[in-house]
């Protein structure tokens, strides 16, 4: 029997485009099924200021195929020297969505992220006043932090105590992996909200490394534990509202992958909303699908959902390519290990 779903078109509250041959590879794969998207702004070198936003949003619009349409929602990388003053012209201007916090050293790219919350408390107190959002990714960096308890330690001792001292301040937990990031984001009010990958819905830590490691699901915050995941999943299918899609799609060449030192992050554009159709169809929940990938996010950010639609058809198991390239780099595609019967319509 043939289903299909209609929704409004999609967007993506967290995505990698890169820069280069990767922009050009990747884009076209996210604006295909997706309206918007949040564009982190973690290039080397990182965009900090409003004038590498204008750039790199030009470079994006530039390698937007033809025929498709795609809104990139620009980000700053917040720094320890990040001006308040070009924080707020970017804002005003509707040049930027949000600002990035990313903790030094916590994720790909993020050497010059922020050391100390100290240093930035006058650009937060900024953003809180002129309502601009902060992304964050939340992870302490300390090394005696066990990398399973990043998270929930970076909530207790950073999260909690920042929203305590500026609660005017709009926060999206990126990425959440834990059932404390979702109980956190549960109870936070208004202010607060947290994105859910579509990898940390399908996989847990033994995915990772039972029966040989595998780093094409290495990615930060690293997969927890399997009642984690079911907290991410329950909360991702709860209708509630804080909590939406932020893909985190992040490609690497599988040459950086595949290395001794492998990079984080998992590719996950092409065949994300296959995958979210098929995992929410398993736990009986495809009704709230719209909510979670179209609806909540723009609310959160103070936008229109889309006007235009997308149709999912269940059918045969669609077929997607293990690589896509990219130049000379080929890209590995995020395998979630069950056939996917939704397939997005042309
Ligand atoms: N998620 C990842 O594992 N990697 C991201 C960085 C990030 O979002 O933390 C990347 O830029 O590759
Ligand atoms: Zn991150
Ligand atoms: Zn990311």
């Amino acid at each position: 029997m043939t289903q299909s779903l209609t929704l409004r078109r999609p967007d993506d509250w967290h995505l990698h485009l890169r820069d280069g041959e990767m922009l050009e590879a990747v884009l076209p794969e996210t604006a295909r099924h997706f309206g918007r998207a949040i564009i982190m702004p973690n290039l080397v070198p990182p965009v900090v200021r409003g004038e590498d936003a204008i750039a790199y949003r030009d470079r994006i619009l530039a390698a937007l195929p033809e025929g498709q349409s795609f809104e990139p929602l620009m980000t700053l990388y917040l720094t320890d020297d990040t001006d308040p003053e070009d924080v707020a012209e970017a804002h005003r201007s509707g040049l930027i969505t949000a600002v990035k916090l990313y903790p030094a050293g916590a994720t790909t790219n993020s050497a010059s992220g922020v050391t100390d919350m100290d240093r930035v408390a006058g650009v937060l107190e900024k953003m809180a006043e002129i309502g601009c959002p902060l992304c964050v990714h939340g992870e302490v960096t300390r090394p005696e932090i066990d990398i399973f308890d990043r998270e929930a330690v970076f909530i207790d001792t950073v999260l909690d105590p920042l929203r305590r001292k500026i609660p005017e301040l709009r926060v999206i937990m990126e990425h959440i992996t834990t059932r404390n990031g979702v109980e956190y984001a549960r109870c936070g009010g208004d202010n607060l909200a947290a994105t859910i990958t579509t990898h940390h819905l399908v996989i847990n830590r033994n995915d990772i490394l039972v029966g040989g490691i595998r780093p094409h699901y290495y990615c930060l915050p690293v997969a927890k534990r399997e009642t984690h995941r079911l907290a991410l999943r329950a909360a991702a299918m709860s209708g509630e509202s804080c909590f939406f899609l932020g893909t985190d799609s992040a490609p690497h060449p599988d040459r950086a992958k595949l290395s001794p030192c492998g990079c984080a992050g998992c590719f996950t554009a092409p065949n994300t909303l296959s995958i979210l159709a098929e995992v929410f169809e398993t736990d009986g929940c495809l009704d709230a699908l719209e909510g979670f990938t179209s609806l909540f996010g723009p609310a959160f950010y103070g936008l229109s959902p889309n006007e235009e639609t997308i149709t999912l058809t269940k059918g045969d198991p669609v077929e997607y390519p293990e690589t896509i390239s990219a130049g000379e780099e080929t890209v590995t595609l995020f395998d979630p290990g069950f056939p996917l019967h939704w397939r997005v319509d042309a």
